[in-house]
């Protein structure tokens, strides 16, 4: 469980996150959703302290972020990036195993959870020996996230997950991701700008303008009740609707 109260960050004069407050329940997928620029991956990365809040505070687990040091802190919250986020010289197997061989897992365990989660996302184990660059932009992605969720991380920041994929593979690897029953009781925070991708995947959107959340709330009720003109304009389009009918 994720608890933000009165979250503030400024980046000299300019207010980039302006006193955010959410809570996001256990094995929800929250998305903040909003034009760029509005503030969605500053108030991410603050969740795992790769930015410093100015100010508010942020608990993870009823666990005040600010008391625990990063990395520590970053080995217990997944993080997927836009393509993946993997170190170059790492094969596909030892990005995997990264967070796992930190926190002391044995050789066997790592190799039993390596196997289940390729297995899972549809990888082949012949991908284990390579080299980011010698995959696809969708293998990237699903190896981003099989290192992400290696630990049983119980929370997971996504920033723009799906950002780099085509539209077909996109929808894809989406569907194939938010499908497995592990991601589901894992507590998720999604970053995108893309509408569909919100509607699609979040239990509730947290939508943003300049730094402020504008409404947060499950996909309906922003379509149906919008708290304001700028909610109805970023939402209301009817092929949209209709993916929720
Ligand atoms: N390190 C920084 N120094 C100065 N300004 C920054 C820094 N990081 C972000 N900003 C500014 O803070 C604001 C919010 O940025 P942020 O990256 O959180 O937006 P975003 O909603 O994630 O946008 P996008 O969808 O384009 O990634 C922007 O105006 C950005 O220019």
């Amino acid at each position: 469980m994720i608890d933000v109260r009165n979250l503030t960050k400024r980046f000299g004069d300019h207010t980039a996150v302006n006193d955010i407050s959410l809570r996001v329940g256990p094995g929800e997928t929250l998305v903040l959703l909003g034009t760029s620029g509005c503030g969605k991956t500053t108030t991410l990365k603050m969740m795992n302290r790769l930015i410093e809040p100015g100010g508010g505070s942020i608990s993870v687990d009823g666990v005040d972020v600010a008391q625990q040091d990063g990395p520590g802190l970053r080995r217990r919250i997944g993080y997927v990036i836009q393509d993946g986020g993997l170190f170059p010289h790492y094969t596909i197997a030892e990005a995997i195993a990264t967070v796992p061989k930190l926190i002391g897992w044995t050789p066997t365990q790592i190799q039993e959870r390596t196997r289940e989660l390729i297995d899972k996302l549809q990888l082949p184990e012949s991908l284990l020996n390579r080299y980011p660059a010698e995959l696809s932009g969708g293998q990237r992605q699903r190896v981003g996230l099989a290192r992400a969720l290696a630990a049983r991380p119980p929370v997971v920041l996504m920033d723009e997950p799906f950002g780099a994929l085509d539209p077909f593979t996109r929808r894809h690897v989406r569907r194939e991701l938010f499908g497995l029953n592990e991601l589901r009781e894992t507590t998720v925070v999604l970053v995108t700008h893309d509408v569909s991708e919100a509607l699609e995947l979040a239990d509730r959107i947290a939508l943003m303008d300049k730094g402020r959340i504008v409404q947060i709330g499950p996909p309906d009720e922003l379509l149906n009740h919008p708290a304001t003109d700028f909610v109805r304009d970023f939402l209301d389009d009817q092929p949209r609707r209709n993916q929720l009918e």
